[in-house]
């Protein structure tokens, strides 16, 4: 298991450009109504840069001689085509706006309605006098009802798989106006025709039936947007203001569904639903007290009904109601029931391949999970010198203690951007584009959540800033710095990688080797222990990344995230005399080469191995005043020790391995689980079973107690903990079949 913080940077503006379309266009459809283009392209206004830029000189041509039956009409545009030799007549229909490129949307004479993105219009102003020229872009530029011929264009799907025209180069456009109007002086333009008298206005109840179509077919934010156009005609429906509660709840838009059914009851007291909603948005809301109390007021009130139809909502209710008690237990004193939160995320966490093959969740959410935070009263984020914020002990704080547990603010899957993506070759980018752009949805929709995220943001003081939710940029720069990767986490059957935002575990600071507290995750909860005891005052430290990964590696990454690191093994790694790294690169490439001779041997060469050995002694002599801080030959003992149970001689790989653990077993490094694995297979086959035992204990304890806390020599514990490495350590299960004869084991012995 590899756990660390994304290698991700601050976003191009191109990135940025794409987040934002996603953010104002709905569902996709090639064919959307004039009204609702209108509709999304008026979002940009929140997002649009509002500098003041020199715009190129646009131009009518007095004499323009096209010959008119290469017009070609938005209808007949094909996507990822270019037309050089058409051209397309249209007229602007709303304000140019500036992210990346101008956008804006335009008609052609048949009324059909598209986007249109300029590039390579703008540049910054350089000097006084191009100060004076420029202008913001919104306020003059083509305004609306100019008419445009644009030649060389192309038209393509955008970021946000919605379509759009594209023109390259300023010369290409041409406006047409009284001096070159000749050529299409006749044409008649049929918007012009639309007698706006005779648009039918939607009533109430299609709002409602729209609305619940697109509920039932999940599309729950085209639901809402439908359910608020019935709203505006009548703020008073009930019906409406309730079913727009459940598509806010599934949206996870808590506060929404809140403000919806408090409505609802201010209007009709006795309204279940609504109420029973309400219990659920304040779950959702973190205020279990009120939930229980809403909860538990409904369940008096239906008590004593023997209605039919109540029976099955009083059921409901009182399911709720138990798992509002559970989360309120969460939340207040850490109790968490492991093992079912370790099921639920098995189950959720299960994915299909839907009728095109993708991969999709079995269960709606996916491996989002249903708990509260937890933060224990011990801790507080403090100033930390020269690393800004962080977190400190209170109190002296034993070791394995549960110090916060976090539900991510937002997190993506892997299979959640590979489906749809528009550019599949950088994977890191795209976790980013796609976290930036739920949070920035999150934000626009429930804005109340802007101060815990903008206050991640290190350098901004909050008082000062403008908390208009669609700061891409500053997301952006928050997603970079404080933004965990999940690396290939087991659950059950599934493997979860992704990037999510977790606000609380974000204040804490790096160490490369000298962390005091770990984290372990299921799903979308993150935990944190203690690793050892911590003293009253001490900083709580985690890892970023290993101090195992070369110090070249580790620092660039570092230093990308804004961290020059002062620990242990970066001191030692700096100060390294030239000698000794060449030393270190001549031994560290005789290694190498040993390792490539013997991998693939099914009995490798005894004299190889030897010279293995030997070579990996050196290289771990060269930093013998610092033991614990060598991690070059940890993977090349690892090797060298399966060369030896290849050649038959199980014992001699079983003492190598003991030797690594014996110097490495307090840092907290992955491939000292494998190579307790190692260990404990080895036994079995020289059925060494008790000794075998033993190392399963300790594998248990590494890899059991930074989620189940202190290991217990009792049955209690060590059920569980085998259950819990079952589902989430490869070849855990065939270890347990073998030794413990557990015959609930899924997995078969094909391993
Ligand atoms: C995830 S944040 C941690 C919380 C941060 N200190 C704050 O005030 O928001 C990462 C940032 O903390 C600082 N940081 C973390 N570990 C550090 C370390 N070992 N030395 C110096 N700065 C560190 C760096 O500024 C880094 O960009």
């Amino acid at each position: 298991m590899k756990l660390q913080f994304s290698d991700t940077e601050i976003p191009a503006i191109d990135i940025l450009q794409n987040v934002i379309l996603r953010l104002n266009t709905g569902n996709i459809s090639q064919k959307k109504s004039r009204e609702r283009l209108i509709e999304e392209h008026q979002k940009l206004k929140y997002f649009y840069d509002k500098n003041n830029y020199i715009v190129h000189n646009v131009r009518s041509q007095p004499n323009l001689s096209l010959n008119l039956q290469h017009r070609v009409s938005i209808a007949n545009l094909q996507i990822d085509h270019e037309f050089p030799e058409k051209f397309l007549l249209c007229r602007v229909i709303t304000k140019f706006m500036k992210i990346s490129a101008l956008l804006a949307l335009v008609e052609d004479p048949e009324g059909n309605v598209e986007r249109l993105a300029l590039y390579n219009w703008t540049r910054l102003p350089e000097n006084k006098e191009d100060q004076m020229a420029s202008r913001p872009i919104d306020q003059s530029f083509l305004p609306v009802g100019t008419k445009l011929v644009i030649k060389n264009l192309s038209y393509k799907v955008a970021a946000d798989r919605n379509t759009i025209i594209n023109s390259n180069n300023p010369e290409d456009i041409i406006i047409i106006d009284h001096n070159n109007d000749k050529l299409f002086g006749n044409l008649i333009w049929s918007s012009d025709l639309l007698d706006k008298k005779e648009i039918k206005v939607k009533i109430v109840d299609e709002f409602r039936r729209h609305g619940n179509d697109y509920f039932a077919s999940k599309d729950y934010s085209a639901a809402i947007d439908e359910y608020s156009g019935g709203i505006e005609l009548n703020p008073q429906n009930v019906t409406l203001l309730a079913n727009r509660a459940e598509a806010y709840l599934r949206l996870f838009q808590f506060y929404n569904a809140l403000n919806d059914t408090e409505v609802v009851l201010k209007y009709e007291p006795s309204h279940l639903k609504a109420a029973f909603r309400k219990g659920k948005a304040l779950c959702g809301l973190k205020r279990y007290e009120e939930a229980i109390i809403t909860l538990q007021d409904l369940h008096q009130s239906i008590k004593s009904s023997t209605n039919d139809s109540i029976s099955s909502i009083k059921q409901s209710i009182e399911q709720l109601l138990k798992q509002a008690e559970i989360l309120a237990s969460e939340n207040k004193n850490g109790q968490y029931d492991y093992i079912s939160i370790l099921d639920e995320c098995c189950e959720r966490a299960e994915i299909r391949k839907d009728s095109k093959g993708n991969d999709e969740w079995v269960h709606e959410v996916g491996a989002r999970l249903d708990h509260a935070d937890f933060l224990c009263e011990d801790i507080e984020i403090r100033l930390v010198e020269g690393k800004g914020r962080g977190w400190v002990a209170k109190r002296d704080i034993p070791e394995n203690a549960l110090l916060m547990v976090s539900k991510a603010f937002s997190i993506v899957y892997n299979h959640e951007v590979l489906g749809y993506s528009t550019k599949n070759n950088i994977q890191n980018d795209l976790y980013s584009e796609e976290l930036i752009y739920r949070i920035t949805q999150k934000l626009m929709e429930e804005p109340y959540h802007c101060q815990e995220v903008y206050k991640l943001y290190n350098s901004l003081n909050l008082d000062k800033i403008d908390m208009n939710p669609a700061n891409v940029d500053i997301i952006g720069g928050i997603v970079s710095y404080n933004s965990f990767s999940l690396d290939g986490i087991i659950v059950g059957n599934s493997n979860l990688s992704g990037e999510g935002l977790w606000i609380m575990p974000s204040y804490f600071n790096h160490s490369c080797v000298d962390d005091n507290v770990t984290q372990y995750f299921l799903g979308d909860l993150m935990f944190i222990r203690s690793l050892r005891p911590i003293l009253q005052g001490e900083e709580l430290l985690l890892n970023y990344r290993r101090g195992a990964h070369d110090y070249e590696n580790r620092s660039m990454f570092l230093k990308s995230v804004g961290i020059d690191c002062q620990c242990r093994v970066c001191k030692l790694d700096k100060s390294e005399t030239p000698e000794t790294a060449h030393k270190r690169a001549q031994l560290l490439n005789t290694v190498e080469k040993l390792l490539e001779l013997v991998a693939d041997e099914p009995e490798p060469d005894p004299s190889l191995i030897k010279k293995l050995e030997k070579t990996i002694f050196e290289l771990h002599n060269l930093r013998k005043e610092h033991p614990g801080l060598e991690f070059d030959t940890l993977e090349p003992s690892r090797s060298l020790s399966i060369a030896y149970r290849k050649n038959g001689n199980l014992r001699k790989a079983i003492s190598i391995l003991e030797e690594v653990y014996n110097s490495y077993k307090n840092v907290y490094l992955g491939i000292i689980n494998w190579i307790v694995l190692d260990i404990v297979l080895y036994c079995v086959n020289l059925e060494q079973m008790e000794k075998a035992r033993k190392w399963v204990d300790i594998l248990l304890k590494r890899s059991a107690v930074p989620l189940l806390g202190k290991f217990k020599d009792e049955d209690k514990w060590k059920k569980e903990a085998l259950y819990l490495t079952e589902k989430t350590v490869p070849y855990m299960d065939l270890v347990i079949k073998i030794l413990y004869n557990n015959k609930n084991t899924k997995k078969n012995s094909e391993k």
